[in-house]
């Protein structure tokens, strides 16, 4: 079975959709919100994968550090995706685009006839126009928070997992850097943007390191993981930052913004 040419999947980090101080950012999220409700206008379908309830939640319940106990970050992540999936709510339906909320887990695609069941709510929802948005079910699942042999690892794999799941064309996956580059520009300064990527290898991952900040997880190195998994399936995969939303439109149309990692010919 073929790609939807039309359909695309966004990933947007923790460190995008939060300010330095842990709180909502509401112009980027408004942001998103219009571009991603413009593409869908201009005939794309658009599923969201969105991260943030952890860093949301543990801010709105006065956390000053971001829990280590898995209790609390279950709990913290309960309080902020309710959070999110309100602000989401708001700005969306000022651009008059309905939203639905999915909350994933491992086993749900492990599993033939829930991962039917899925495809059918993504593909329902995708018919009626609506736009919907992904995290992983943090408040139930151990294994995505905590694991280290979890399937999803962190939102980046998750995303690779809808995109293969939707048969999407694209998965852009938005950062709080312009792409992969050479080496970490957090640590080398002269670091240089790697614009497109043929085949992802051991060299390519061992540029690759970890979280910049201390709201986002994983890193390039899941980023890169979650490329090498929908670029198998042909899916054209692109880390971008989720400062310059307007670069969406740019890589909808097929046009170069961040690192293009290209899907393998199938
Ligand atoms: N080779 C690299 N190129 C670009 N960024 C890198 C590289 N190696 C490590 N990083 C770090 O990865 C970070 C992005 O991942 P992460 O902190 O998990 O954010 P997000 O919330 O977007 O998932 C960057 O801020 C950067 O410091
Ligand atoms: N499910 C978690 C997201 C974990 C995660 O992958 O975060 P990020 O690296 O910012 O995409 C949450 O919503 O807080």
């Amino acid at each position: 079975m073929g790609l939807y040419q039309n359909r695309i999947v966004v990933k947007v980090g923790t460190s995008t959709l939060t300010n330095d101080v842990g709180k909502s950012d509401l112009r980027a999220m408004d942001n998103l919100a219009r571009v991603l409700s413009d593409i869908q206008n201009m005939g794309y379908e658009v599923i969201l994968v969105s991260s943030g309830a952890i860093a949301v939640g543990c801010n709105k319940l006065g956390m000053r550090t971001k829990p280590t106990s898995m209790r609390m970050k279950q709990a913290a992540a309960s309080v902020g995706q309710c959070s999110i999936m309100y602000l989401y709510d708001k700005f969306f339906n000022d651009y008059d685009k309905i939203i639905g909320q999915i909350l994933l887990n491992a086993e749900d695609i492990e599993q033939e006839e829930k991962k039917d069941n899925l495809t059918n709510t993504f593909d329902a929802l995708l018919e009626m126009g609506a736009i919907p948005i992904v995290n992983e079910n943090d408040s139930v699942s151990y294994t995505e928070i905590e694991s280290e042999e979890r399937l999803f690892g962190d939102n980046d794999m998750l995303s690779a997992v809808v995109a293969v799941l939707c048969r999407a064309n694209k998965l852009i996956i938005l950062s709080d850097i312009d792409g992969l580059f050479d080496s970490d520009p957090r640590l080398h300064p002269n670091a240089k943007l790697i614009e497109r990527i043929d085949r992802i290898d051991e060299s390519v991952y061992s540029i690759a390191g970890g979280a910049g900040s201390k709201r986002g997880t994983g890193g390039m190195k899941t980023k890169l993981q979650a490329a090498e998994l929908a670029t198998a399936q042909g899916i054209d995969t692109i880390i971008t930052n989720g400062k310059n939303t307007e670069a969406i439109y740019n890589i909808v149309k097929g046009f170069g913004a961040g690192t293009l990692f290209k899907g393998k010919q199938r």
